[in-house]
């Protein structure tokens, strides 16, 4: 099965593959992102606390693509104590852009315990067009249960997704199944780059060996199995490709199957959502730190 174009609840289609620039230097994400586009990605996924969305933006005008060719991420992080609407302008001053196609609020955390105001500042975005869809990313059931009354549902939830972490993500997956709040996939490749020599190996090779592709290609094929929008990235022409070939690539369902199952006996999310914790943590002093000299003013 080809890569879905996959429908939000707003109607907009949304492309499932996506090329994610967290991390990536910003001496090197203009090429990245250009190599990405190149090979034939129509989707980026960037950040406000990245810090490159000047070189994204950069990349996106070197392409000379119309807008409408091409979907754009980008994300509210809380950065430098920013509110949303403020944080929104400077991020479409940094890509070049008059709107993203999708707006998340990175974390839960920036908007807790007043879920509700900060999905509301969200709303505003999307209302003056700055953002043509708007959604959260690291959400729980809980704080989606917030957002319960408001007129505007989150059209996606970006969040980590791979087999070791899919058994104790599955409530959270079906909650958003139910209210059409499609998932984003990140960090799909963790059972090769975090924990390599897993429960997971075994099959997901044997797969790979049986229908002659690449491990990572199984782990893509399986996140496209659940529907769900897939977010990765590499600064290696090749492996995009291999990416992109994932659109052909179908797994059975003995397959799917025998990845859950060797999934189930991996570590789970306390795991692999450790970096989370520090780097809200840095926010938080990096937004204190803000407050502070506003007052010494
Ligand atoms: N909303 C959020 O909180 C988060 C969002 N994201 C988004 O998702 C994107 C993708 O996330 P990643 O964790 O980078 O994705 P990922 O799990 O797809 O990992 C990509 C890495 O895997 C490597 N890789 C590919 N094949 C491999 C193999 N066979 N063996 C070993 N390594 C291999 C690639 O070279 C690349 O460095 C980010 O760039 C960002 O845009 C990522 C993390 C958090
Ligand atoms: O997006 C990737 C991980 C990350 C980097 N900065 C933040 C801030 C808030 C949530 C997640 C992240």
């Amino acid at each position: 099965m080809p890569f879905k174009e996959i429908k939000l609840n707003d109607g907009r289609i949304i492309p499932q593959i996506g090329f994610g620039t967290w991390k990536i230097p910003q001496d090197k994400t203009q090429d990245n992102v250009l190599t990405a586009i190149d090979v034939g990605f129509d989707h980026i996924d960037t950040a406000q606390v990245y810090g490159n969305e000047l070189q994204v933006g950069a990349a996106l005008k070197e392409t000379g693509l119309k807008r409408s060719d091409v979907w754009v991420t980008t994300k509210w992080s809380g950065v430098a104590a920013t509110r949303p609407a403020q944080a929104i302008k400077q991020s479409l001053d940094k890509l070049g852009l008059e709107y993203v196609d999708l707006y998340l609020i990175h974390s839960p955390r920036l908007v807790r315990p007043n879920i509700f105001q900060g999905w509301s500042e969200m709303v505003d975005i999307l209302k003056k067009g700055q953002s043509k869809s708007i959604g959260v990313s690291n959400f729980l059931i809980s704080d989606l249960q917030e957002l319960e009354s408001s007129p505007i549902t989150p059209a996606v939830n970006q969040i980590l997704l791979h087999p070791y972490v899919y058994a104790q993500t599955k409530p959270l997956i079906e909650y958003c199944a139910q209210k059409g709040i499609v998932i984003e996939a990140y960090s799909p490749l963790v059972p090769l780059t975090q924990y390599p020599g897993g429960p997971v190996d075994k099959p997901v090779y044997a797969i790979a060996e049986r229908l002659g592709v690449a491990p990572e290609q199984v782990l893509l094929a399986w996140i496209k199995s659940k529907g769900a929008v897939i977010l990765t990235t590499s600064s290696k022409k090749e492996r995009l490709e291999r990416y992109q070939a994932v659109a052909d690539i179908d797994l059975t369902d003995e397959d799917i199957e025998a990845i859950e199952l060797a999934g189930a006996k991996g570590p789970g999310l306390a795991r692999f959502r450790k970096y989370v914790k520090p780097v809200v943590l840095g926010l938080a002093l990096q937004g204190a730190a803000y407050v502070a000299y506003r007052w010494l003013l």
